[in-house]
C-alpha cells in the first residue's frame, strides 16, 4: 500500500482512499488525473482487496485502456485486469454474455465505418442510387442522426421484427434517405451487425427489460471509475447511471476546459452538476501541474483564461523553471516545414531521440508539406492520424478472411470470395445475389449449394469454400496470430501482393499481426478470435503498436492527442481559418475550438513551439495569424520570427469582422420566467439558448416548447431569477 501512495500528493492520495460513495475530481490539465486513477484501481485491488473483475474503469479510447491495463499490471503483477476499457468495449462485454436477452447469437459483428459502406454499397447496387444522391459519408451521418435523434426507437424494430418484415420495409421504402435506413437495418439484421450506437442502445434496452440481468452487473461493478467524463455524452451517462445504481460508488474524474466533443454529442453538464444529480457527492480539485515547466503553463493559462464561459482555474507548475515557448511566423507553409524541420534537426543535436518530438495539427490536410520536408530530408515520421491504418485495403481484407471464418457475412464474402481471383465475377455474383435474396440466406451460403451448379463451372468455388470450412473446423484450437498468419498463406492472398509488388501492403500486413500477437498478450482475459474481431471495430490508428515506428518524429490531430503528453510539442498551422477552423460559426464553437488549442498546448511536457505561415489561401484571401496567438500575453512567447505589424493589425481587424459578439447574458430571461407572447399566450422560460440567440418557451397548453427569438415579443408577467 505505501508503494502506491508514494510521491502522490494529498488530493490525490484523497481521491485514492476515499472508496466509497459518489466522488467528482475537477482538475486542471496534466494535475495528475489519470495518474490517480490508475493508482485507485490498484489501491482497491491491493489495499482493499477488490477484485480486479468487479471494477469497471472506463477510458476515453483503446489505447488509454491499454496503457492502463499496462500500468496496473506493473503495479498488481496480476492478469486478471478487470473491466478497464471504453464505454463501447464494454457494451462489448455486456453483449456478448447477455445478448440471448434480445434474441442475438454470441457471434454478433461490431460494424466499423468500412463495413457500413460495404453495407452501403449493396443497397445503392440494389436499389440504383448512386453517389450523387447521397455520398456514404453522408448516408452514415443521416443514419446516425436518425438513430440519435429522429428514430431512437430504431433498435425495437432490429430486435423484434424478422428479417423478412425488415426486409418489407427495405422494399416499400420510396425516399433515398429511407431506403438507405432500411436496406442498413436489414443488412444490419441479417449479419447480427451492431454498430456504435446500438452497442449501447441494446446494452440499456436489455437492462431496461430484464432486470435479473440489469441486476448481475450491477451487483458484478461494485467500482465505478471515469476518466474524461468532460467528455461523456448522454446515452453512456444513462447507461452509467444504471451501472452504479446497486453499489453506488461512482467516481469521476474531469477537466472542463477540456471539452472537445461537444459537437459529437458530450455535455459538459454532467461533470458541472454531477453533484446534484448525485447527492452527498465529494468533490476533489487538483491544480498543481507536474507536466509541464512554469514557461508552458503560463502561455495555456494566458490563452484559457479568454473564454468568457468559463469557471476560473489556474493551474499552478510544479516543475522548474525551463526553455521558453517559441513562435515562428514564416511567409509560406513550405516555409514553416522548413522551421520545424530545423528545429527538430537542432533538438536532435542537443541528443533528444525523434520519439521525443510530437507535431499536433487541426486537420489532417497539413501534414502534405511537413511530409514532403522529412521525405526530403531523411527525417522518420509516423503519422497517428489520416488514412485511418484500419480502413486500409489490405488490413480490410484480411480482416474479412477472419470475418468469413467465424461470421460468414455478406460483405466479407463481397470483398475477399474474388480476391485473389477465383473466377467469381459480376455474373456469378449477381447470380448468387438473386438466389441468396429469394431464399435469405448469406452469399456464401448461396455459393455452397451451388457449389455444383452448371454456372460455377470454371469458377474455383469449392477451393474457396474448402478453406473457409477447413479454418472453421480448427480456429478454436489455435491463437488468432496463427490463424491470421496462415490464412493469409493459404488463400493465396499474400502471395497476390507479392506478385503484384506491393511491399507497402504486405508491411502493413506485417504489422497487422505484430498488433494482433501485442493484443494476445495485452488484453488481459482470453483472447479467442471471437474476442478480438469485436474489439478490432472499436480499434483506431492510435491502437497500432508504436514498436515499428522506432525512433520518428509523432504526428496527430488535436483532437488525437487527448490524454497524451509530449516532451517536445509542434503545434503548426496556427492560422485563421485553420485553427480556429473556417467551419466554426457560433460563440460556443469558438470557445471549444480554444480549449482544443489549450489542450494541445498542455501536451507539451518541456518545449512548445508554435508556428503559422502567411501567404495566402485557396481561395487567395490573405492567411492571417491566429486569435489564439494574439489571445496569449505576449510576455509568455518569445518570437523566432515576428509577423509585420502590419499584418497583426490587419489581423486583428479580420478577427474582429468575423466575430460574433455574444449578446451579453443580460438581454435573456432567465430561465423560470413567466412570460406572455401576444399569440401563444402564457409560458415559462425554459431554456436559453444562446448559440441561437432564442428561448426555449413552453406555453400553456402546447404539449412541447417553442424556440423563440430574443426579439420577439415578450411581456414578463413574473420574473423568476432562481435557477433549479
Ligand atoms: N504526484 C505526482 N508526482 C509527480 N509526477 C506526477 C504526479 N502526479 C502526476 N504526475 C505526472 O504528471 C503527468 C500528468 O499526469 P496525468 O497524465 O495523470 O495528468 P492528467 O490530469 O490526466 O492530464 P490531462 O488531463 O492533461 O491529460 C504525468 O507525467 C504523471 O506521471
Amino acid at each position: 500500500m505505501e508503494e502506491i501512495l508514494a510521491g502522490l500528493n494529498e488530493a490525490q492520495k484523497k481521491a485514492l482512499t476515499t472508496t466509497e460513495g459518489y466522488i467528482r475530481v475537477i482538475a486542471g490539465a496534466g494535475s495528475g488525473k489519470t495518474r490517480a486513477l490508475a493508482a485507485r484501481f490498484a489501491y482497491l485491488v491491493e489495499a482493499i482487496g477488490i477484485l480486479p473483475g468487479n471494477i469497471l474503469c472506463v477510458t476515453f479510447t483503446n489505447k488509454s485502456a491499454n496503457e492502463m491495463r499496462q500500468r496496473i499490471h506493473r503495479l498488481t503483477g496480476d492478469n486478471d485486469t478487470g473491466y478497464i476499457c471504453t464505454f463501447h468495449s464494454f457494451c462489448v462485454s455486456i453483449l456478448q454474455e447477455d445478448s440471448y436477452a434480445v434474441s442475438y447469437p454470441k457471434n454478433f459483428q461490431v460494424l466499423d465505418n468500412a463495413d457500413i459502406d460495404a453495407m452501403l454499397k449493396i443497397i445503392y447496387e440494389e436499389r440504383g442510387l448512386t453517389l450523387r444522391h447521397m455520398t456514404f459519408g453522408n448516408a452514415r451521418d443521416r443514419i446516425e442522426i436518425r438513430k440519435q435523434m429522429t428514430e431512437t426507437e430504431y433498435y425495437r424494430d432490429l430486435i423484434a421484427m424478422p428479417l423478412d418484415g425488415l426486409y418489407r420495409k427495405y422494399q416499400e421504402a420510396v425516399e433515398a434517405e429511407d431506403i438507405i435506413f432500411y436496406g442498413y437495418l436489414y443488412q444490419q439484421k441479417k449479419c447480427f451487425g451492431l454498430d456504435y450506437n446500438d452497442l449501447i442502445n441494446f446494452s440499456l434496452y436489455i437492462f431496461e427489460q430484464n432486470e435479473e440481468i440489469c441486476r448481475k452487473w450491477q451487483e458484478r461493478l461494485e467500482y465505478i471509475m471515469i476518466d474524461e467524463f468532460q467528455d461523456i455524452d448522454a446515452p453512456q451517462y444513462r447507461l452509467m447511471r444504471v451501472l452504479c445504481g446497486y453499489h453506488k460508488n461512482l467516481f469521476v474524474v474531469g477537466d472542463p476546459d477540456q471539452t472537445i466533443y461537444t459537437w459529437r454529442g458530450a455535455n459538459i453538464r454532467y461533470l458541472l452538476d454531477f453533484d446534484r444529480a448525485f447527492p452527498g457527492t465529494e468533490t476533489i480539485s487538483m491544480l498543481q501541474n507536474y507536466r509541464s515547466t512554469p514557461q508552458i503553463l503560463a502561455a495555456a493559462n494566458s490563452l484559457i483564461e479568454k473564454n468568457s464561459n468559463r469557471i476560473p482555474k489556474r493551474m499552478e507548475p510544479v516543475l522548474a523553471d525551463g526553455a521558453p515557448v517559441i513562435c515562428h511566423y514564416a511567409d509560406r507553409s513550405e516555409e514553416e516545414a522548413e522551421w520545424i524541420a530545423d528545429r527538430i534537426v537542432r533538438l536532435q543535436e542537443e541528443g533528444v531521440p525523434l520519439k521525443d518530438v510530437a507535431i499536433l495539427y487541426r486537420a489532417h490536410y497539413l501534414t502534405r508539406s511537413l511530409e514532403d520536408i522529412f521525405l526530403k530530408r531523411k527525417i522518420p515520421y509516423h503519422i497517428y492520424s489520416g488514412v485511418q491504418f484500419f480502413q486500409r485495403m489490405e488490413i480490410k481484407d484480411a480482416l474479412s478472411y477472419l470475418k468469413m471464418i467465424l461470421y460468414r457475412d455478406d460483405t466479407s464474402f463481397l470483398r475477399i470470395a474474388n480476391v485473389p481471383k477465383r473466377n467469381l465475377g459480376e455474373r456469378r455474383m449477381n447470380f448468387l445475389q438473386e438466389y441468396s435474396n429469394g431464399q435469405k440466406i448469406s452469399l456464401y451460403e448461396a455459393l455452397k449449394r451451388n457449389r455444383d451448379h452448371e454456372i460455377m463451372r470454371g469458377a474455383r468455388a469449392g477451393e474457396f469454400i474448402d478453406l473457409i470450412e477447413k479454418f472453421s473446423s480448427e480456429y478454436s484450437d489455435r491463437s488468432v496470430s496463427e490463424v491470421l498468419a496462415d490464412i493469409l498463406d493459404q488463400s493465396g492472398y499474400e502471395t497476390m501482393l507479392r506478385t503484384g509488388g506491393s511491399q507497402e501492403r504486405l508491411d502493413n500486413l506485417a504489422e497487422l499481426k505484430q498488433s494482433v500477437f501485442e493484443y494476445e498478450t495485452s488484453c488481459g482475459e482470453e483472447c479467442t478470435l471471437e474476442h478480438y474481431l469485436k474489439r478490432v471495430a472499436l480499434f483506431t490508428n492510435m491502437d497500432v503498436s508504436e514498436s515499428a515506428d522506432g525512433d520518428a518524429v509523432k504526428m496527430m490531430t488535436v483532437h488525437a492527442a487527448k490524454g497524451l503528453e509530449f516532451p517536445n510539442v509542434f503545434l503548426c498551422g496556427m492560422n485563421e481559418g485553420i485553427f480556429p477552423s473556417r467551419k466554426i460559426n457560433t460563440p460556443e464553437g469558438m470557445e471549444e475550438e480554444r480549449r482544443l488549442a489549450f489542450v494541445a498546448m498542455t501536451r507539451a511536457k518541456e518545449r512548445l513551439f508554435l508556428s503559422e505561415a502567411g501567404g495566402r489561401d485557396f481561395d487567395g484571401s490573405p492567411r492571417y495569424p491566429s486569435r489564439f496567438l494574439l489571445d496569449i500575453d505576449e510576455q509568455y512567447l518569445t518570437y523566432d520570427k515576428k509577423p509585420r505589424e502590419g499584418l497583426i493589425a490587419a489581423a486583428r481587424d479580420y478577427i474582429h469582422a468575423h466575430t460574433h459578439t455574444p449578446r451579453p447574458a443580460e438581454n435573456y430571461l432567465q430561465p423560470g420566467t413567466k412570460v406572455h407572447h401576444f399569440v401563444f399566450g402564457d409560458g415559462v422560460v425554459v431554456e436559453i439558448d444562446s448559440a441561437k440567440e432564442a428561448h426555449l418557451i413552453q406555453f400553456e397548453g402546447m404539449d412541447t416548447p417553442r424556440r423563440l427569438s430574443v426579439r420577439a415579443k415578450l411581456e414578463i408577467i413574473k420574473k423568476e431569477v432562481k435557477q433549479e
